[in-house]
């Protein structure tokens, strides 16, 4: 990976947590990452909100205010003293949050303002179709958030533009309804994503900028009539900006849990994408290893299983047991 020395492929997924009271990451999460962490291996953190009106869920950490950058410093630190490479991923839920979770109790923020279909304990608010004129301000939240992270001391940052949250709710067809610039064509959906990814690398340098994509998962309702389009589409246009990753979860995951029998593959957008590839989604030892071995991906990102064995390249360096 350009600018970095990696010492292996095996990456940490971003996995939230749900423990960062007043969304400030709290003490204890730097042992949680530490021991996940060795010399030369990549470490995304857990979905880290971009601004008030971005949050959803309980507890999820943030990266727009003094005090989360400061709480922030000395986690990534500890990752580093540990020869760890963190990035931050950085997120903004869209509809998939509450009116709970939001500033003064209103609605959450979208591309639509379709509802969800399916949502029988009322978990999210009917959100508000985002102004076309409103748009610049969530773009400079992602571009304020990425120069935080840096001041944090974190090696760079992952946009999450995959599993329905606000990025992928523009450019899903099944989502995205607007008459606006910013819907309609293939390429008026992804303008919102190209937008901030050319705001984040021109903060902080496309070196140090990645994004992690979901073309063909439905999670939270997001699903797109042509997904390999949408893929391709998106990994060509990144190359514009030369930014340094494209981290893509594989079509067998639609959810972010379940697998799939799936016929389609990552394996167009890996070619059309210049920079370093990362794939996702129900990785095993075996099957990673045979991924980077037949030239699909660069790295390989492992969600569940770092979880559950946190030496998980030691493990896997010794074919040990695992842990479920
Ligand atoms: C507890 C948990 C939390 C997750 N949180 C995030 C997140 O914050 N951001 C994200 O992009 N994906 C998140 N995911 C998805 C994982 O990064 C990964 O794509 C998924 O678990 C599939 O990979 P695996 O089969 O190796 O677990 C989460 C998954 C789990 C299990």
């Amino acid at each position: 990976m350009k600018n970095f020395n990696l010492t292996h492929r095996i990456v940490m997924a971003p996995m939230a947590r749900m423990r960062s009271y007043g969304n400030i990451p709290q003490p204890h999460v730097a042992l949680y990452y530490c021991q996940r962490t060795t010399p030369g291996g990549l470490l995304i953190s857990e979905a880290t909100g971009v601004s008030e009106t971005a949050m959803a869920y309980q507890n999820m950490p943030g990266i727009w205010r003094k005090e989360q950058i400061e709480a922030w410093k000395p986690i990534v630190d500890a990752v580093h003293s540990h020869g760890g490479i963190f990035f931050c991923q950085l997120w903004h839920a869209g509809r998939v949050s509450h009116q709970d979770c939001q500033p003064n109790g209103e609605s959450p923020v979208s591309s639509t303002d379709k509802p969800f279909a399916d949502d029988p304990s009322n978990e999210f608010t009917p959100p508000r179709r985002l102004r076309t004129d409103e748009i610049p301000t969530i773009i400079n939240d992602f571009r304020l958030a990425a120069r935080n992270a840096t001041e944090a001391g974190f090696d760079g940052v992952e946009i999450h533009g995959a599993h329905g949250y606000l990025i992928d709710q523009f450019m899903k067809d099944s989502v995205n309804d607007r008459t606006d610039s910013y819907g309609g064509s293939l390429e008026n959906r992804c303008r919102f994503a190209l937008q901030v990814i050319e705001a984040v690398s021109k903060e902080i340098g496309p070196d140090r900028v990645g994004i992690r994509l979901s073309p063909f998962a439905d999670y939270m309702e997001s699903g797109d009539t042509d997904p390999k389009r949408l893929g391709l589409y998106m990994a060509k246009s990144l190359n514009r900006f030369e930014i340094l990753y494209c981290h893509m979860i594989e079509p067998r995951m639609k959810t972010v849990s379940e697998i799939f029998e799936c016929r389609e593959s990552l394996t167009p957008m890996r070619n059309a994408f210049n920079g370093t590839f990362i794939v996702a989604g129900g990785y095993t030892r075996e099957d990673g290893n045979k991924a980077v071995a037949e030239g699909r991906t660069d790295l390989v990102a492992y969600g569940r299983l770092f979880l559950a064995n946190p030496d998980l390249p030691k493990r896997f360096e010794l074919n040990a047991p695992l842990n479920k």
